[in-house]
C-alpha cells in the first residue's frame, strides 16, 4: 500500500497529495467502495449533501481498518443551504448524516452568484471553526475575483479551492492565483472521463516512457503542477492503480505537452453563471 505524501495548509492542518472522489458511490456498494479505498492508502474522502452519501462515508470510516483519526471527511454545502443561518443547519445536518463531531474539511460547493449569499455562508463557515463543528474550510468552483471578495469582506482566506481541473482545462492563471494567496487547488473530474483525455498522444508516450498506466501519468500531472486530485473508482484494483503515483516523475518537457492539450471546460459549469442547489 503506497503512503501518499502531505503538504500544510493555510491553516496549519496537513493535505494529502492525492484524495478520493465519492461522487456516484451509494448504497453499499459504495459503502464497499469507500473502504476498500482507504485500504488501499487513500486519507481524504471527498462528499458532498448533494451526492447524498454522506451516511455511506460515515459508515465507510466507522468499517474501516483505517483509524478515523488518519482520515480527513471534506463535504460541501449545498446551494440551496447558502445563507448564514441555513449554512449553518446545513454543516450540522451534514456532522448528523456523516456521525462525526468534527467535519475536516468543509466547502462552499458552487458559488451560486446570482443568489449572492456566498459571502454570508463564508461566514457561517468561518463560525462553524469556532465552534469545532470543522476544521479546515474552503469553497469549491470559486473564480478568482470572488475568492477576492471573501479575503476583503472577511479578512479569511479558504485553505482550498476545489475546481475543474484535468489536462484538457489546466487553470493556469487560477493556478498562479491560489500559489500567490496559499490556497491549495484541488482537482475534481482529474481524469476528465468525459473525455477522450487517456488515449491523448502525449499521455500514451509518457506512460510507455516510464512504464506505468495513462490515468498514472494524468493523476501525476496534477500532483507535479501542485493540485490535489480527487479521482473516483468503484474499482479496488483502479483504486490502487491512481494511487500509485509516487514512485516515477514526469520529465517538465512531458508536463508541458500534456499541459498543451488545454481545450477548455468539459462541460457548462462555469461558476460564472452556473447554479448548483
Ligand atoms: N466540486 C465539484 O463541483 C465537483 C466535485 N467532484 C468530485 O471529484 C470526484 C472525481 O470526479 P469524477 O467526475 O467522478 O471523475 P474522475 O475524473 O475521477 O473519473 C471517474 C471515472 O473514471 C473511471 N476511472 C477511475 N480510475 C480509472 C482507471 N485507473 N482506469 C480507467 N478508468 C478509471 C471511473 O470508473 P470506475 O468507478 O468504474 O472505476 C469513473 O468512471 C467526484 O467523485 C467528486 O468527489 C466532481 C465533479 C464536480
Ligand atoms: O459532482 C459535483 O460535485 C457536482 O457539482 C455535480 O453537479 C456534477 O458536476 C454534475 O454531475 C453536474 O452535472
Amino acid at each position: 500500500m503506497p503512503t501518499i505524501p502531505t503538504l500544510t495548509l493555510n491553516d496549519g492542518f496537513s493535505f494529502p497529495e492525492i484524495g478520493f472522489g465519492t461522487y456516484k458511490l451509494t448504497g453499499e456498494e459504495g459503502v464497499d467502495a469507500i473502504v476498500s479505498a482507504t485500504e488501499a492508502g487513500y486519507r481524504l474522502l471527498d462528499t458532498a449533501v448533494n451526492y447524498k452519501n454522506e451516511r455511506e462515508v460515515g459508515e465507510a470510516v466507522r468499517r474501516s481498518s483505517v483509524d478515523r483519526s488518519e482520515l480527513l471527511i471534506a463535504t460541501k454545502i449545498p446551494g440551496r443551504d447558502h445563507g448564514f443561518d441555513e449554512a449553518l443547519a446545513s454543516i450540522d445536518g451534514s456532522r448528523e448524516r456523516l456521525g462525526i463531531e468534527t467535519i475536516d474539511l468543509h466547502l462552499i460547493h458552487w458559488p451560486n452568484p446570482s443568489v449572492d449569499k456566498y459571502v454570508d455562508t463564508w461566514r457561517a463557515l468561518i463560525e462553524a471553526q469556532s465552534r469545532g463543528w470543522v476544521r479546515s474550510i474552503g469553497v469549491s468552483n470559486f473564480t478568482s475575483e470572488m475568492l477576492d471578495r471573501l479575503d476583503d469582506e472577511t479578512g479569511v482566506t479558504p485553505a482550498v479551492n476545489q475546481v475543474e481541473l484535468h489536462p484538457y482545462f489546466p487553470q493556469g492563471e487560477l493556478r498562479a492565483y491560489h500559489r500567490a494567496h496559499g490556497i491549495r487547488t484541488e482537482s475534481w473530474s482529474p481524469l476528465a472521463t468525459r473525455g477522450e483525455l487517456l488515449g491523448e498522444q502525449p499521455i500514451v508516450d509518457a506512460a510507455a516512457a516510464h512504464g506505468v498506466t495513462p490515468t498514472q501519468v494524468v493523476l501525476r500531472w496534477h500532483v507535479q503542477l501542485g493540485s490535489t486530485p480527487i479521482p473516483k473508482s468503484a474499482t479496488p484494483s483502479r483504486q490502487r492503480e491512481n494511487a500509485d503515483i509516487f514512485g516515477f516523475r514526469l520529465t517538465d518537457d512531458e508536463v508541458a505537452v500534456i499541459s498543451a492539450l488545454e481545450r477548455g471546460r468539459m462541460w457548462g459549469g462555469d461558476p460564472n453563471t452556473h447554479e448548483e442547489m
